[in-house]
């Protein structure tokens, strides 16, 4: 069944790289994995199979935002990752008004499925609805696609909610997780949205990259 959103190449993409880094004790979107920082690898992972990204949701500083329309946090303070889903709502709004969602995609997740948006797209039937993704049973709420039209409902929850939990919010809506297989590799099943906290993270990045490219 095909949902309200036909196509995924028509939802605007914002990059979610806001927040302190605080475990890996400098900014992780320049953290190298293979030949690349995490910021270009999935700057160019997205561009290979799904939408253009068009924003970059990061602090005004932010250094080379290689042509994505910077966006910071509309509420400052750093209150984590769902301020940059509410900065990614408000730049869809204002920029995409055609667009009933926009999708959110972490910085720190180099293996994310090539085939996320357009799973996540097939998955919403209605302009309200919200779509995460999941992986071994855990929600992965940071890849999201939002319904516009929740931007106030979620600027209200960031300022009013003290513990700002994402399942609380979610609890609020209708949300269609959507699961995605692990990576079958040399060394064992990859969680596609393994992601890059700490130093020792990227330790093992490395692992599953050599291990992806001995199979390709
Ligand atoms: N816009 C925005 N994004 C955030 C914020 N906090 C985290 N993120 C993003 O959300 C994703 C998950 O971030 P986390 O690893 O949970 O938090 P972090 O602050 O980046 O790192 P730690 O300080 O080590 O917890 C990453 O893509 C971050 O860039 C925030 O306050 N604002």
């Amino acid at each position: 069944m095909s949902g309200a959103i036909a196509n995924a190449d028509d939802i605007p993409v914002v990059l979610l790289a806001g927040g302190r880094s605080s475990r890996m004790g400098a900014n992780k979107a320049f953290a190298t994995l293979g030949d690349q920082s995490l910021f270009a690898r999935i700057v160019a992972r997205i561009a290979k199979r799904q939408a253009k990204p068009v924003a970059l949701n990061a602090d005004a500083d932010w250094p080379d935002a290689k042509g994505l329309t910077l966006v910071p946090d509309s509420i400052p303070g750093k209150l984590g990752p769902l301020a940059g889903v509410l900065a990614a709502m408000q730049y869809a709004a204002q920029r995409h008004p055609q667009a009933s969602h926009v999708a959110t995609v972490p910085i720190d997740s180099p293996f994310f499925p090539e085939d996320l948006l357009a799973r996540m797209a097939e998955a919403i039937h209605t302009s309200d609805e919200i779509a995460i993704a999941a992986s071994f049973d855990r929600d992965h709420p940071v890849f999201g696609l939002w319904p516009v039209s929740a931007a106030g409902d979620l600027e209200t929850w960031i300022v009013t909610d003290p513990k700002r939990r994402v399942r609380d919010f979610l609890a609020r809506h209708k949300v269609r997780r959507v699961e995605f297989p692990a990576v079958q590799t040399s060394i064992g099943p990859l969680d596609p949205f393994f992601n890059v906290n700490t130093p020792d993270d990227l330790v093992e990045a490395q692992k599953w990259l050599a291990a992806l490219e001995d199979m390709s």
